[in-house]
């Protein structure tokens, strides 16, 4: 079955990479969300890797937060795209995580969000957009839901706008 991997360094950033799984969820994309560190469980972070490509896996979504190498080192170890999720954590909220999560080397590219929960639920809608390439249903999903959230400005500016 194809599905997305989420993989957190942390138990402490799933109140964050929550609302990504939730997005994949209201999508209907199959996901598998696991915690493994670069550092703390390199081993089983790389033979995650291989076990997770055999089962299906598509595409990856890393969230890590301080010296945050688990995107880099996804993407070492797969050639299926990886998306990271910079964590706001630590003495410098995530602009150290973001620095090292973006600043990958030519060739070796890590698809890099913005810090937190947008960057979060932007990593999930990525990772659909990428799965639909492959599903037309999914295409559908994605454009109702472009169209969801016009109609919702429309809405709003309906409720409060003073236009001569
Ligand atoms: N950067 C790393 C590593 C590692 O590099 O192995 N392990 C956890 N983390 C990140 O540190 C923050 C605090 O983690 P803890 O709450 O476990 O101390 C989290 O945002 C995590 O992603």
């Amino acid at each position: 079955m194809k599905f997305v991997s989420i993989v957190m360094e942390s138990k402490s950033d799933y109140s964050v990479m929550s609302e990504c799984s939730e997005t994949l969820k209201k999508f209907g994309v199959p996901y598998e969300l696991v915690i493994s560190s670069a550092h703390r469980s390199l081993e089983r972070t790389m033979q995650y890797v291989k076990e997770s490509e055999a089962k299906g896996a598509q595409v990856y979504i890393a969230a890590s937060g301080m010296a945050a190498h688990l995107a880099g080192a996804l993407a070492a170890a797969t050639s299926k795209p990886v998306l990271g999720v910079p964590m706001e954590s630590g003495a410098l909220k995530g602009e150290d995580a973001l620095l090292s999560t973006v600043m990958m080397t030519a060739g070796m590219p890590v698809g890099t969000l913005a810090i937190g929960k947008s960057g979060a639920v932007n990593a999930a809608y990525l990772a659909i957009q990428i799965m639909a390439l492959q599903d037309d249903e999914l295409r559908v999903k994605l454009q109702e839901d472009r169209i969801s959230k016009a109609k919702k400005v429309e809405l709003d500016s309906s409720e409060i706008e003073t236009i001569l």
